[in-house]
């Protein structure tokens, strides 16, 4: 993958090259540098099998360092949102990188063990009846919002000042942003059920590094 521009640096540093002139030839990283990222060939495989679309929302389980999670944001043309998770903190600085550097803006990275990635709707009901609605933990800073109908107050919710925080952030800088070049790692609980369109599970094999 590599701009007009990115190609013609490169080729002309060769062609500065091959005519003899007395020219110090480039290193490779000042040729390259936010020109190209290679990319191997089950990466571009991979990301043409799962076809996403424009607008779809992905979920890439084991994505770090984010080379297929890369691909499939730009057959998306950076449109929609591609959830990149990784287990290991580093390993989640590393996608959002990647991700900067391409200037990709739909990839939204998070710590996460795939093997929680589903969060089950009951377990998330349960957890807010219990403790977000009757009872409100002593260590958490809530924000009390009430619904009101015809001047009744219908129902009463709480929203954490994190949250709150969170919102109003995203709100300003628009989703993936935050995560893209914030340099910060957000750990997530898990995703609902069927709320994403497709979803790749690139899962360690042999762990020796290897083989793609
Ligand atoms: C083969 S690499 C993934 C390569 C990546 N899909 C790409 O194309 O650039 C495997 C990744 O899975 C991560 N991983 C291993 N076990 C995991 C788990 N239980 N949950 C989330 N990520 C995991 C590792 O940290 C590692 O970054």
């Amino acid at each position: 993958m590599m701009s007009r521009a990115g190609m013609f640096r490169v080729l002309q540093g060769i062609a500065v090259h091959m005519n003899n002139r007395v020219v110090e030839l480039p290193s490779f990283h000042d040729v390259l540098e936010g020109e190209i990222f290679l990319q191997n060939l089950p990466s571009i495989i991979t990301a043409h099998a799962l076809d996403p679309q424009q607008g779809d929302r992905i979920l890439d389980m084991c994505a770090a360092p984010g080379g297929k999670t890369t691909a499939i944001a730009i057959l998306m043309k950076d449109k929609g949102e591609v959830v990149a998770v990784d287990r290991s903190h580093n390993k989640v600085l590393d996608i959002q990188k990647l991700a900067a550097e391409m200037g990709l803006n739909c990839i939204t990275t998070y710590k996460l063990d795939a093997v929680k990635a589903v969060h089950r709707r009951d377990e998330s009901s349960d957890m807010h009846t219990s403790s977000f609605v009757a009872q409100e933990p002593p260590n958490i800073d809530f924000t009390r919002n009430e619904n009101f109908t015809n001047g009744q107050a219908t129902q009463m919710t709480y929203t954490s000042k994190a949250e709150l925080r969170k919102s109003i952030s995203t709100q300003r800088n628009g989703v993936g942003r935050n995560h893209g070049i914030g340099g910060r790692v957000e750990k997530s609980e898990g995703f609902s059920p069927n709320s994403f369109d497709r979803v790749l599970l690139d899962a360690p094999c042999s762990a020796l590094g290897l083989r793609p």
